[in-house]
């Protein structure tokens, strides 16, 4: 049989269906939601993103403000320009691009955003909290695979759920949540031996290793789902589209699965920070 399509741009729309009149209410009372964006350096792929996202708040008319910063720019520069932005009563949420270059500490700059603001998810505080259920918020790309299996009813509970990748902002936390709805987890990485055996094993699979049609079909046992938070050049995911569709029950596509559901999540968080700062509930 046919696997289940995953359609990311329609669990997208409903959350920004849902988003809409909580931004009027917002907006009646004075109010109006603004993300701010930094980024630095050229990466093209990071401009899209940014782009996208200060599209998405246009269309749902949110506020949105971007930083584009050179990419020769320092750390203590970096961390000047947050402190501003944490500073601002207009700015309900504040999304640093990764990745920055590499002589900037990013973990240091990513710390940098108040915990109130990090409706990215990216602070070592915010981790924290998420793990522990805290009510941080968290991070966008493992918001949007959490969603997208309560969106089409996905049974996690009890399920073996093989995680490929440990990067902070996806492979760690999405491995958090799901050990949050009682999935048993297995975190891989570049170092794990077997790979495809333990792949086997999965009644869920996240593919989330940042390295284009990684995860072939004959890894998956029959009828596993796939979750592809892949986004490599050429919108290519991390997943083998044609061969794991053969062997799965359920798949996201890419482009159209957790991507758009990322920038969806992103927004989502924004305006719940905006409701928290302004004490609207
Ligand atoms: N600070 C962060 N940096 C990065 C994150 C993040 O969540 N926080 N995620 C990725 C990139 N990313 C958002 O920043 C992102 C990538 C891809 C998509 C997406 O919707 N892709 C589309 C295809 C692209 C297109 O339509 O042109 C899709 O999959 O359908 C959204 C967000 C790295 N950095």
């Amino acid at each position: 049989m046919n696997p289940l399509i995953l359609d990311g741009r329609k669990v997208a729309q409903t959350v920004k269906d849902e988003l809409k009149g909580q931004i009027d209410e917002l907006q009646s009372k004075g109010i109006t939601p603004k993300l701010a964006t930094v980024l630095v350096g050229d990466d093209e792929a990071s401009k899209t993103y940014v782009q996208m996202k200060a599209n998405t708040c246009h269309k749902l008319c949110m506020a949105s403000e971007r930083v584009f910063l050179p990419e020769e720019t320092t750390t203590e520069e970096l961390l000047d320009v947050i402190q501003r932005l944490n500073e601002d009563p207009e700015v309900h949420g504040i999304l640093l691009q990764h990745p920055v270059p590499s002589h900037i500490d990013e973990r240091q700059a990513f710390d940098a955003i108040s915990l109130d603001k990090d409706v990215d998810g990216v602070t070592s505080h915010g981790f924290g909290a998420t793990t522990f259920q805290l009510g941080a918020y968290p991070c966008c790309t493992p918001a949007a695979i959490l969603q997208v299996i309560d969106y089409y009813g996905l049974d996690v509970e009890g399920k073996h759920a093989v995680v490929i990748g440990r990067s902070p902002i996806l492979g760690k936390p999405v491995s958090m949540m799901l050990l949050n709805r009682n999935a048993t987890v297995t975190i891989c990485h570049s170092k794990t031996e077997n790979l495809p055996e333990v792949v086997k094993q999965a009644d869920i699979v996240v593919a989330a290793v940042g390295r284009p049609k990684f995860v072939k079909g004959d890894w998956l046992k029959e009828g596993a789902i796939v979750l592809d938070a892949g986004y490599n050049p050429g919108n290519i995911g991390d997943a083998d589209y044609d061969t794991c569709y053969a062997k799965s029950s359920a798949i996201t596509p890419v482009p159209g699965g957790i991507g758009p559901v990322t920038i969806s999540m992103l927004l989502k968080h924004t305006v719940e920070a905006a409701q928290k700062q302004c004490k609207v509930s």
